[in-house]
């Protein structure tokens, strides 16, 4: 039996079995002409689990820039308790939150606005100075590090003229397959779980004629962007725990020949290498599903489109 506290923090589907990922609510900014947040060297602070990829992309984004020294950063452990997301010391995390002490992210939530009762995400980056968060929303979050004059100015992640290419892959790679897997995953009937594992794949296919079509290193061609960084953590969770736990279970990214040679050429360089940790995926996912998906929201079993067999 699932407690109404548990509910709070693992239900995932809406009444109609569609998942829909809630908005982020702090969603300021750091600029150079920001009346508070400026892109200060040592003033904020990352909060993230090696599990999750919208942190993930966060982390990526710190290693590439070399923010490591000027962007901290707090590790929590990559298991979502029946409180939410938690420090506990181990593989990695830290033993309490450094601001204020908390065991719980949530307390970091209502330190800063004790009213707030949405969900309790991670990355949150936190301005040590004010005691405010400035954003929970990944997306945004990165584009802030590249403002840091302490960046490495020699990697422009979104360089001026690609913007609109960069945006036009982002939108549909996010809704299609960051946020397809969990779509899929989330699913709590099997119409909703049918349709949502057919968009996933048809974009995989999208991506993998991409890839193929001019022996081009990354998606936009010969330099690493932005929108490699944001399709890198879906990629690198899929074979190890979407495939299984999610039910996205079609085709294996290994089946991919272009996109696995991507996802190996990313994984080779070792900010990607230093911030994937497959056994933290695995634990948190592996969870994620028991808790979070069909099982505990609907008595019939959702039937998996594959492993699609090659008789
Ligand atoms: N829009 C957010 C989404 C973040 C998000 O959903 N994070 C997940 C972990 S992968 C989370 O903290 N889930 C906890 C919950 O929903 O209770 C972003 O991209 O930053």
């Amino acid at each position: 039996m699932t407690s109404a506290k548990e509910a709070r923090i693992y239900t995932q589907a809406d009444k109609d079995g569609q998942f829909r990922r809630q908005n982020a609510f702090f969603r300021d900014t750091i600029s150079a002409d920001h009346p508070v947040f400026k892109p200060d060297s040592g003033r904020y602070l990352l909060y993230v689990n090696t599990g999750c990829p919208w942190a993930n992309r966060t982390i990526l984004v710190r290693n590439l820039l070399k923010l490591q020294d000027h962007v901290d950063i707090t590790y929590l452990a990559p298991i979502l308790s029946p409180d939410g997301w938690y420090w506990d010391g181990k593989d990695g995390a830290d033993e309490r939150d450094p601001i204020w002490g908390h065991h719980l992210i949530r307390d970091v939530y209502h330190s800063v606005e004790p009213s707030y009762d949405l969900r309790y995400t991670v990355p949150v980056l936190l301005d040590k100075q004010t005691k405010r968060i400035v954003s929970n929303e990944s997306s945004e979050i990165i584009r802030m590090l590249y403002t840091f004059p302490s960046a490495d100015s020699k990697l422009d992640l979104y360089p001026l003229a690609m913007r609109s290419d960069i945006d036009a892959l982002n939108e549909w790679i996010y809704n299609d397959i960051n946020n397809g897997v969990y779509k899929t995953g989330f699913a709590a009937s099997q119409a909703v779980y049918d349709e949502h594992v057919r968009t996933l794949f048809r974009a995989l296919d999208r991506l993998e004629a991409l890839l193929s079509s001019d022996g081009r290193q990354y998606l936009l061609g010969s330099e690493l962007t932005e929108a490699d960084v944001r399709l890198y953590p879906t990629i690198a969770r899929f074979d190890i725990s979407y495939h299984y736990a999610f039910r996205c279970n079609l085709r294996k990214v290994s089946d991919y020949p272009a996109l696995q040679a991507w996802f190996k050429r990313l994984y080779a360089q070792h900010e990607f290498r230093s911030a994937t940790h497959f056994d933290q995926i695995k634990v948190g996912y592996t969870m994620a599903a028991a808790k979070g998906g069909w099982d505990t929201q609907t008595d019939r079993p959702i039937v998996p489109a594959g492993p699609v067999l090659d008789l």
